[in-house]
Formats: structure tokens, sequence, C-alpha cells
């Protein structure tokens, strides 16, 4: 239900299954927003709220909320509180997030692990640090890629033998089977960032860090994109191996923002949350 006027919109979205959060950047100049918390299935209603917020097109954040909070805080205690929900389900089981480089892996790992109460690690790290500090585009230049994937095979392995860790894989380490029978020990997520976006984000940070990136000339948007294309029809089918997706589309079609890179991390790490719950719940785990 919507109702309209003067420049401003009174929008109630109830019952849409994967709302959670606020669009904290709002687009019309003014906007109230009824957000229904059904989903986040809180364990007694008295912790029922529903939030009412104001934002004026200038601003970040909403200039006018239900008590004295920011909306920041609310998306953090949405995150908190489902954090906590998923946490007693795991039994100390890992988290490992999968999806294509620039994805948000390492970003969402380290809010998502914070409200699991887990630690974080991250699979590229992890094997620089096996190779005393050597950054992995200088193994990828020194030994090659299949030098790199042993490495990280070994780095995958260890780490699959520490519980209660949210792990951010490197963005090709769902191509070797071997690795799916460590991750598989815990939970795999796939972070589904369309190619465009994620070619938005290499290009504006440039690609020195990502070897298999990495180019010498010509336009940095068009390129990463036709690199990250090749990689991804390699690495879709391996991609969908996960036990769980969050597609930054829908979750952007849910939260009325229309670009995906406007998401913020702790959005997405609470539709993280969402999705491992479905997975637990749709097979009894
Ligand atoms: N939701 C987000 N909002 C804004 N910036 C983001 C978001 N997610 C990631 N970023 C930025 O995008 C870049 C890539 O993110 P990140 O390093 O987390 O990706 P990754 O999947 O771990 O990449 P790689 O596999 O190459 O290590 C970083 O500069 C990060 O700050
Ligand atoms: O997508 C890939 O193959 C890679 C992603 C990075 O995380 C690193 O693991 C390395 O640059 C290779």
């Amino acid at each position: 239900m919507e109702s309209m006027g003067g420049g401003s919109a009174l929008q109630f979205r109830v019952g849409q299954p994967k709302l959670f959060g606020f669009n904290h950047k709002c687009k019309k100049e003014h906007s109230l927003q009824l957000i229904d918390l059904n989903d986040l299935k809180l364990k007694t209603h008295t912790n029922f709220k529903l939030v009412l917020s104001h934002c004026h097109k200038d601003s970040q954040t909403p200039i006018l909320q239900s008590g004295n909070f920011g909306a920041s805080f609310d998306e953090n205690w949405l995150l908190k509180t489902k954090g906590k929900e998923v946490a007693s389900c795991l039994n100390g089981r890992n988290i490992y997030l999968v999806g294509m480089m620039g994805s948000g892996k390492t970003t969402v790992g380290k809010i998502l692990s914070e409200s699991l109460s887990y630690s974080f690690n991250d699979s590229d790290d992890y094997v620089e640090q096996a190779m005393g500090g050597t950054s992995v585009a200088q193994i990828f230049k020194q030994g090659g890629e299949s030098f790199f994937r042993e490495y990280e095979t070994e780095a995958l392995q260890k780490l699959s033998m520490m519980p209660r860790q949210v792990v951010a894989t490197g963005g090709g380490a769902v191509i070797r089977s071997i690795n799916w029978r460590y991750m598989r020990q815990g939970i795999t997520v796939f972070l589904d960032v369309p190619l465009d976006a994620l070619a938005r984000r290499i290009a504006a940070v440039g690609t020195d860090t990502r070897p298999l990136l990495h180019f010498d000339s010509g336009d940095a948007y068009t390129k990463a994109f036709m690199r990250l294309l090749t990689l991804s029809k390699k690495r879709s089918e391996a991609y969908a191996n996960a036990d769980a997706t969050v597609s930054l589309l829908t979750l952007a079609a849910c939260l009325q923002l229309e670009d995906v890179l406007d998401i913020t991390p702790t959005a997405i790490a609470t539709e993280v949350l969402v999705q491992i719950e479905k997975y637990l719940r749709d097979n009894n785990r």
C-alpha cells in the first residue's frame, strides 16, 4: 500500500519476504517508511517494533526517527539480533563467502563475523602470511596461478579445522573441487553481484592487487568488465554450488535502491544471515 502527495510518500511494505532493513539513502524528496520486521522471527514478540523514519533528499541519514535512533543504529540492531539468532543454530560451523573479485566478501565478512561473535579470516591473507608476507600479486608473478592455487587449497584446509569463523575466500577458490571438500564442512554463501557493478568498483580502485584483472592500458571499466565476463562464464556453475546465495539485484529491489552499489555492507551481511537461516531451515541442518 502506498500513498503519495505533495512530494512525500508514505509507504507500507508489509509481508515482503526478504524485507528487513532501511533505505537510508532515500531517493525521494521526503519519504516515510514503515518497515515490517516480521521476517526477523524474534524469539519473543515483545521485542517487535515498527520503526518510523523520515529523511530528506540531501541527507545521508534520516532526520526524524522513532526514538532517537539513527538509521545506522537500526541497521546494526537488526544485524546484531539476527546474528545472535543464527549463531545459536550454527553449532560453531564456519561460514565461507564465495564470489567474484570485488564482490565484498572481505568487507561483508568482517561485519558478519562480528554479528555472529565469530573470528574473521581472509584466505588470500592466509596465503600471504604462509608465504612470509609475499603479496598475492607477487605470488602470481613468481609462480603463476597454479602455484597460488596450491597454497590457497592448503589455506582452506587449515581454516576448515578451526571452528567459529567467517572466511572470505579468494574469487577463484570455487574452481577446485578439493576446496569444496573443505568448505562443505561449513556453510557456503555466494555473494552474487552484477558484473557491471563489479567492473565499476574495480575500475575505481584499480587492479594492482588483482593479478587476473590487471591490464596495461585502455579504458579501465571496459577491460575490467571483459575480464570479469570471461572469468564469470567459467565460474558461474561453481558459484551456484554454494548452499545459499545473496543476490544484490534482488536485495536492491527489496530496498528500493536503483544501484546495487548503494547497498550498505551491513544490509548485505543481514541478508547473508537471512539466507543462511533459510538454508538451515529448508535442509533441517
Ligand atoms: N557494500 C559495499 N558498499 C561500499 N563499498 C563496498 C561494499 N562492499 C565492498 N566495497 C568496496 O569494494 C571493494 C572490494 O571489496 P572487498 O575487498 O570486500 O571484495 P572481495 O570480494 O573481498 O574482493 P577480492 O576477492 O578481490 O579480495 C573494497 O574497496 C570495498 O571497500
Ligand atoms: O578470482 C580470482 O581468481 C582471484 C581472486 C583474488 O581473491 C585472489 O585470490 C587472486 O587474485 C585470484
